[in-house]
């Protein structure tokens, strides 16, 4: 039994995930964390009603004895903190929150392996996703003017997507930089162009009734390709949390990209 604890559960991807986990055969939930939690006992929620599983919503006070996996759906502002104490407590990170920069992933990858401690930061849980990225990198050895559109609900806080950052860095592998467009192109509107990563330009759309969505768009002379993958529930991205959860005890370092325990 791989007993986890779900930091974020009280927002949208925390709540799916503790559902998953609850019903899987060999997970259990042993206490969950949040600091927006008020409650002491998972039971004091109507969902959770034939459950005892403790709240906690103060990272010092989390018991850290009998925990084997941390999964994180928190925040860009928190994430970083969580994962460096679940590694310090010898528990391994499970990592759905976005938004860490490449020197606070390369920290917590340097305090894992001196633990010899496996874990996992995925941009994206979903198989479309990691499929997307595959294909998008397979494509750009032969298209190397691309664009990235990802599109959002509009509660997100970060942008561009993790998953449009990772899918630039991807591509970025096979692809030499390049300046894409008319070297004389001037915005009349401010980030009319989006961001751009090595010359890629990434755009993100934020709408209500959105999940997750992105678009890669390739274009050459007289034809182009485009690759879109759609998150249309959070169910989507259980299956490959589900993957980490049971597998991620088996490595001794923190891997980034779920392609990598598939
Ligand atoms: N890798 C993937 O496949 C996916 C990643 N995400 C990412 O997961 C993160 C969470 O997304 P949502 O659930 O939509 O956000 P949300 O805003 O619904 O939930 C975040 C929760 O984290 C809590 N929180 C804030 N600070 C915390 C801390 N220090 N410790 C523990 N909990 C804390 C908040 O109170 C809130 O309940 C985002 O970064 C998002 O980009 C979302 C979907 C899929
Ligand atoms: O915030 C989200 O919802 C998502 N975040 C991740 C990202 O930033 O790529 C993964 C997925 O796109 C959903």
């Amino acid at each position: 039994m791989v007993k986890v604890i779900v930091a974020g559960f009280k927002g949208r991807m925390g709540n799916t995930t503790s559902h998953m986990i609850i019903d899987h055969d060999d997970f259990e939930l042993t206490c969950v964390f949040d600091p927006r939690a008020t409650e002491k006992n998972l039971s004091e929620e109507s969902e959770f009603k034939d459950l005892n599983v403790p709240v906690y919503n103060k990272l010092e006070d989390i018991n850290t004895s009998d925990i084997d996996v941390w999964v994180d759906f928190t925040a860009p502002s928190s994430v970083y903190a969580n994962v460096k104490f679940a590694i310090e407590h010898g528990i391994s990170p499970v990592v759905g929150t976005t938004g860490m920069s490449d020197d606070q992933v390369v920290e917590l990858q340097k305090i894992s392996k001196e633990k010899k401690l496996g874990g996992l930061i995925a941009p994206n849980f979903g198989i479309s996703a990691v499929l997307l990225m595959q294909f998008a990198q397979q494509a750009a050895k032969y298209f190397p003017d691309v664009e990235i559109i990802e599109m959002h609900h509009d509660n997100k806080l970060d942008a561009p997507s993790g998953t449009a950052i990772n899918t630039a860095k991807l591509i970025a592998e096979v692809r030499a930089p390049k300046k894409q467009g008319n070297p004389e192109e001037k915005e009349t509107l401010a980030g009319a162009r989006g961001a751009n990563y090595e010359g890629m330009h990434i755009h993100s759309v934020r709408l209500p009734g959105y999940v997750a969505h992105e678009q890669v768009l390739f274009g050459s002379k007289g034809e182009a390709l485009t690759i879109r993958q759609d998150s249309f529930d959070r169910v989507s991205f259980m299956s490959g949390v589900a993957v980490a959860v049971e597998k991620i005890q088996g490595y001794d370092e923190l891997l980034v990209g779920l392609e990598h325990i598939l």
